[in-house]
């Protein structure tokens, strides 16, 4: 399968060249970044801390797009939803890792997936994933009697909050309860809140340091509390996941799937 990776200086995209270049069957038929970008011209297996690919980054997605399989971007919201219309026009899978989507920027990834492969995921690791089943599970069982809490921490250069992962597993607690997480969200607690409406989701947010991602579902009850928690120490979880989904994606038809239909959860 030949992918392109677009983001190819960030912090995922280092990692997504590295899972590529690491992998059987597979070829790095492009490496994307900025216009403008410093490290335009770069080899991407330098840029990955590899040996040299002979892929030099480029800020031209058309003929990289034109002679690849699939496109993994874990890149910004304005980008995704831009590649998102190429690989469309290009018919190829798109696996999208970006977070912060806006219900308007998720409509535009639904339509191009008419014509595009989308495999989309705040989070594309088997062990957050596996987590969401679970907190559908535990939500489903447990009442209004148990307050459902999500806290996560990452890094401090993370732009968007909560995180989709956060996010992703509040999806989950609404699923099992039957409710709307829009309805139930609670992402901000300031000042003289009163007291905590029943049924509501909560979340919390930390930043700092160099965390990669650690997420807690909490079902606070009286006089007992159940935690469910995940912590990723290596992004290569995520490169790993991301590659799994585009060779899922490969074989099938156009469409807009998630995480949970490429592990079979
Ligand atoms: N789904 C997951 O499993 C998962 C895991 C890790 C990170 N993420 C998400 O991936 C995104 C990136 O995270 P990161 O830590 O790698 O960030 P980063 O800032 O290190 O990397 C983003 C890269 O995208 C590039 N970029 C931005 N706009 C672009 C464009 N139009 N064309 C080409 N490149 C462009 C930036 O220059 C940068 O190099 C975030 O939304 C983050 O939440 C998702
Ligand atoms: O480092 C990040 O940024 C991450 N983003 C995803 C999220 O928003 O949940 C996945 C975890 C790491």
């Amino acid at each position: 399968m030949r992918l392109v990776v677009v983001g190819a200086s960030g912090r995922m995209g280092r990692m997504l060249i590295q899972a590529v270049a690491g992998a059987e069957g597979c070829t790095l038929a492009g490496a994307i970044e900025r216009e403008g970008s410093p490290v335009l011209g770069q080899d991407a297996g330098i840029l990955a801390g590899l040996a040299p690919l002979g892929v030099p980054v480029g800020d031209d997605p058309l003929p990289a797009f034109a002679d690849a399989d699939g496109v993994l971007d874990f890149t910004a919201p304005a980008a995704s939803v831009f590649y998102a219309a190429l690989a469309a026009q290009a018919r190829i899978v798109h696996v999208v890792g970006t977070t912060g989507l806006s219900e308007e920027d998720l409509a535009k990834l639904k339509a191009a997936s008419w014509h595009a492969r989308i495999v989309r995921s705040g989070n594309m690791s088997l062990g957050v994933n596996l987590l969401a089943s679970l907190v559908r599970k535990v939500a489903a069982t447990l009442d209004e009697g148990f307050d459902i809490e999500i806290l996560e921490m990452h890094h401090r250069h993370k732009v968007d909050a909560p995180s989709g992962t956060a996010l992703l597993l509040g999806e989950a607690a609404a699923e099992g309860r039957g409710v709307a997480l829009d309805a139930r969200k609670v992402a901000v607690r300031d000042g003289q809140t009163g007291p905590r409406r029943p049924g509501d989701i909560g979340f919390a947010t930390l930043r700092g340091g160099s965390v990669v991602g650690e997420h807690s579902v909490i079902f606070a009850g009286g006089g007992e509390r159940i935690e469910l928690t995940h912590r990723a120490s290596d992004r290569g979880l995520f490169a790993a996941g991301a590659l799994r989904a585009a060779l899922w994606a490969f074989p099938r038809e156009p469409g807009l799937y998630g995480m949970d239909d490429v592990l079979g959860l």
